[in-house]
């Protein structure tokens, strides 16, 4: 039997994408529990209300602007054409599917392990895939015991947030430390969130 290839997916409205998620995702690839890592980009997060949501093509193009000289990173429109809100059990679903050679590991924040048990088919989730579990500062205790079934990676805290990317620009303040300088050249050229 062939071994399957390790991907690790980091779900997101990359709304922009920042150099809190790029953090993250070198620590990932880094760490070696995965031979690639994919964004996968959602139209519509089920737990988000957002007045300043680009529309995803453009949110899409920032994320493959931030990768575009990282080999083992990829960017996903999966949910696209998937219903909307993206749930996150669905898209697993359909990339096992569609990928039968890969072997999905979901990314996921420490303080999303607090509220993992209102996501949608969680169980399904858990019984298919393995979490890579990021730290996050101030996390609460999670109702699940999740020992049998995460990972928890290293990696350093930033308190840096893509709302907070949106205001500077509309506060007329500067991004370039913030995003990757490919995000800022293309968020300034086509005058996103001003
Ligand atoms: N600075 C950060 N460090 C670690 N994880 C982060 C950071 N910022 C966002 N994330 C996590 O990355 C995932 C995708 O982030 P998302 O696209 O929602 O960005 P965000 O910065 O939290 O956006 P917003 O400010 O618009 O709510 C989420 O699980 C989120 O918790
Ligand atoms: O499937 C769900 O029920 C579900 C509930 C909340 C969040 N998610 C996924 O988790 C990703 C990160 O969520 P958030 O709220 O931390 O930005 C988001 O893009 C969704 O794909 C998924």
């Amino acid at each position: 039997m062939s071994v399957k290839k390790k991907v690790g997916l980091f779900f997101g409205s990359f709304n922009p994408i920042h150099i809190g998620h790029m953090i993250i995702a070198q620590a990932v690839v880094d760490s070696g529990r995965v031979d690639e890592l994919w964004f996968v980009v959602s139209p519509q997060n089920p737990f988000k209300k957002n007045n300043s949501l680009l529309h995803e093509f453009d949110r899409l193009d920032l994320v493959n602007a931030a990768i575009q000289d990282q080999p083992q990173m990829k960017a996903s429109d999966i949910e696209f054409n998937l219903p909307k809100p993206s749930y996150t059990a669905t898209t697993l679903a359909v990339l096992a599917e569609k990928h039968p050679q890969n072997e999905f590991k979901l990314i996921i924040g420490e303080d999303n392990l607090t509220h993992f048990h209102k996501w949608k088919n969680y169980e399904e989730i858990l019984e298919h895939h393995r979490l890579i579990v990021y730290p996050r500062p101030n996390v609460q205790k999670p109702k699940i015991n999740f020992e049998d079934h995460a990972e928890m990676i290293e990696a350093p805290m930033l308190h840096i947030s893509a709302t907070f990317i949106r205001d500077s620009i509309k506060n007329d303040n500067s991004i370039k430390y913030l995003v990757p300088t490919e995000v800022e050249f293309l968020i300034k050229s086509r005058k996103f969130y001003q």
